[in-house]
């Protein structure tokens, strides 16, 4: 120990007097020149990347193309410089970090389909990986070796238990219910139909999950934790103001959570509120096991449950148990109720498509009752315009989160480096003359075959909403499920149309760009007017809607805990990461029910 210490005083002591030998300015420029060297040697390595790497901007050393990046809506950019660079592929960088933007169907799918294997990982992102959910949600996990995919399988598997092809036709009755009582709240309540869709997305996931209805909109589930969903989206779009600027500036992560950097990314108490997702499945499980076994009988077992009795084979750690639950509401109800919000839209700005729909809903089904998936064969043109709902504002407008190669690859000739961040611009994608003319029309015909807007596309859907390969959504059959009922639903029961303005009659016209600019976009606000189309309709509505809340009764039910209170509650006692008892339990976040 104490040779230990007299060699460091002796090389403390070098160290001055060489200091003092050579002079403070000389050791200051000897300084100034080793940093310079090593940026010159990572730019070096930057332009070398990039003289292999698909067409863009000019990147600068360090910051590389961050501050070219415009201030909303990144993805009208990286269409614009698609088309500039007349290239399928754009790199753009982010600080150091080579982006690549897909804005080509055919390219993402000979990228991000045909070699699934090897762009199944995320890449590096600081702000929602490193200091969000990272390794432990589904959503964000990286894949860098055999462990790390057998565990991602893991996740993947047990979300499919809950919301995979063949469960989600277990759920129909649910999803048929409660899309009933959304045609009923337009009934009653027109002017909030964001709302009662919200609520109905919620609902879904909400009874799924955890066995329990969301009958208002005023439920805190909905004001306060999808409100917090949609903040997150709306934060985790490339940019070039703090958070994002991290990404860019990724040795800022680094200091303590109080630096203004980090403004709107939550505190790190606020990490607890992983613990509220398991909160409320405790609180389900809880519940579910207090109902007789008839009633057990009659619904389907919450998810939750199911999940956690797999998930002990696997020995998960809570904050994982915890993301595998909230992700039905984080990825799940935001987007499913945007993509409703867009449908409203799409049918005040072109009417025609609408009466084109009722026309063949008039024909097949008539008026006493609603449609359902059974009717689908028989109502080619609103299965178009579904596709069309999904294909002309898509909401994941980015594709949701990047994929990134895990090894190098080579497309056209261009380099993707592995760990690169590979993003699909769903946008551009779909909005490309060449597969869809006259892209901003909604226009359901182009899905059939013999019109003349119709042309090729990749896959059988014939639209890329939900993403790609191995990371494709997991919801994705559950949300197609829901969007076609209500869809079919809506537009057999209702005349959406533009509002009156009260002073003049006339038409108050919809802004089809006016779309809010995170992850996960939505129309912005806009007044519509929402009316029964008959006598007869609106009797089978009042009809349908009063046995759906009926029947959905016995998925009634409150939960003690709110996530606002929670957080504070925890704050006093979460300064340290929760503690378990000895079967696992939290014991911490056993907070005082409101
Ligand atoms: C209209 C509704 C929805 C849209 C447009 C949508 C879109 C997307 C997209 C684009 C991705 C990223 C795919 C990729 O990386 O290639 C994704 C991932 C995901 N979605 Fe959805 N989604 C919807 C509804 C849902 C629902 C209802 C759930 C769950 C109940 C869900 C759960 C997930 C999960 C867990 C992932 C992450 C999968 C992974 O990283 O392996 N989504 N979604």
């Amino acid at each position: 120990m104490l040779s230990e210490k007299l060699i460091d005083s002796f090389t403390l002591f070098k160290l001055q007097s060489a200091i003092a030998d050579a002079g403070l300015f000389n050791v200051a420029l000897a300084l100034l020149a080793v940093v310079a060297t090593a940026i010159a040697a990572d730019y070096a390595h930057m332009l070398y990347l990039r003289s292999k790497m698909p067409p863009g901007p000019f990147p600068w050393p360090i910051v590389g193309n961050t501050f070219t990046l415009p201030d909303t809506k990144p993805w009208l950019y990286f269409e614009e410089l698609s088309k500039k660079y007349n290239t399928p592929l754009i790199t753009f960088w982010i600080g150091r970090n080579p982006t690549i933007w897909i804005n080509d169907a055919w390219c993402a799918h000979d990228i991000l389909e045909k070699k699934a294997q090897i762009y199944t990982s995320r890449p590096r992102m600081v702000v929602f990986g490193e200091l969000g959910s990272g390794q432990a949600n589904l959503v964000t996990m990286r894949i860098r070796n055999q462990q790390e995919r057998d565990h991602w399988r893991i996740h993947r598997k047990l979300m499919h238990v809950g919301v995979g092809v063949q469960s989600v036709r277990g759920y129909r009755e649910i999803q048929n219910n409660e899309s009933k009582i959304v045609a009923y709240d337009f009934l009653r309540e027109p002017k909030e139909y964001v709302k009662h869709l919200e609520r109905y997305a919620t609902s879904v996931v909400s009874i799924i999950a955890f066995g329990r209805r969301v009958a208002s909109y005023n439920d805190p589930i909905i004001t306060e934790v999808i409100a917090l969903m949609q903040l997150a989206a709306d934060l985790n779009v490339p940019g070039k103001s703090f958070p994002m600027l991290l990404e860019t500036f990724p040795i800022l992560a680094k200091f303590p959570r109080f630096m203004p950097w980090f403004k709107g990314l939550g505190t790190r108490s606020q990490k607890g509120g992983h613990y509220f997702f398991y909160t409320l499945a405790q609180e389900a499980i809880e519940q579910y096991n207090q109902k007789s076994p008839s009633e057990q009988a009659s619904m389907p077992t919450p998810y939750v449950k199911t999940l956690f009795d797999e998930a002990k084979k696997y020995n998960l750690p809570i904050n994982e148990l915890s993301g595998l639950t909230g992700n039905l509401f984080g990825a799940g109800a935001d987007t499913s109720s945007s993509t409703l919000v867009t449908f409203v839209l799409a049918c005040c700005a072109f009417p025609d498509a609408m009466e084109k729909a009722q026309a063949e809903i008039d024909r097949v089904i008539g008026p006493n009752r609603s449609p359902h998936w059974d009717d689908s064969p028989r109502l080619p043109y609103v299965n178009a315009f579904v596709k069309e709902v999904f294909r002309w504002r898509s909401v994941a407008i980015i594709g949701g989160q990047p994929h990134s190669p895990t090894q190098d690859d080579t497309y056209n000739g261009w380099l993707i480096p592995a760990g690169s961040w590979v993003q699909g611009n769903v946008w551009a994608i779909h909005h490309h003359e060449r597969e869809f003319p006259d892209p901003d029309r909604f226009y359901p015909d182009r899905f059939f075959e013999d019109n003349d807007h119709h042309r090729p596309f990749p896959g059988d859907r014939g639209y890329m909403t939900f993403g790609w390969g191995r990371r494709v959504c997991s919801g994705q059959a559950l949300a197609e499920q829901g969007t076609w009922v209500t869809v079919a639903r809506l537009l057999w029961g209702f005349n959406i149309r533009k509002a009156k303005d009260p002073k003049t009659g006339k038409q108050i016209d919809v802004d089809i760009f006016a779309f809010t600019n995170g992850l996960n976009m939505r129309p912005q606000p806009f007044p519509c007017e929402i009316v029964p189309r008959s006598e007869e309709i609106k009797e089978a509505i009042l009809r349908e809607g009063e046995q759906a809340l009926a029947d959905l009764k016995l998925h009634d039910g409150e939960t003690r805990y709110r996530m606002s209170t929670f957080y504070q509650q925890q704050k006093r006692k979460l300064k340290e990461e929760p503690v378990l008892d000895e079967h696992g339990n939290v014991k911490v976040v056993k907070v005082k029910a409101v």
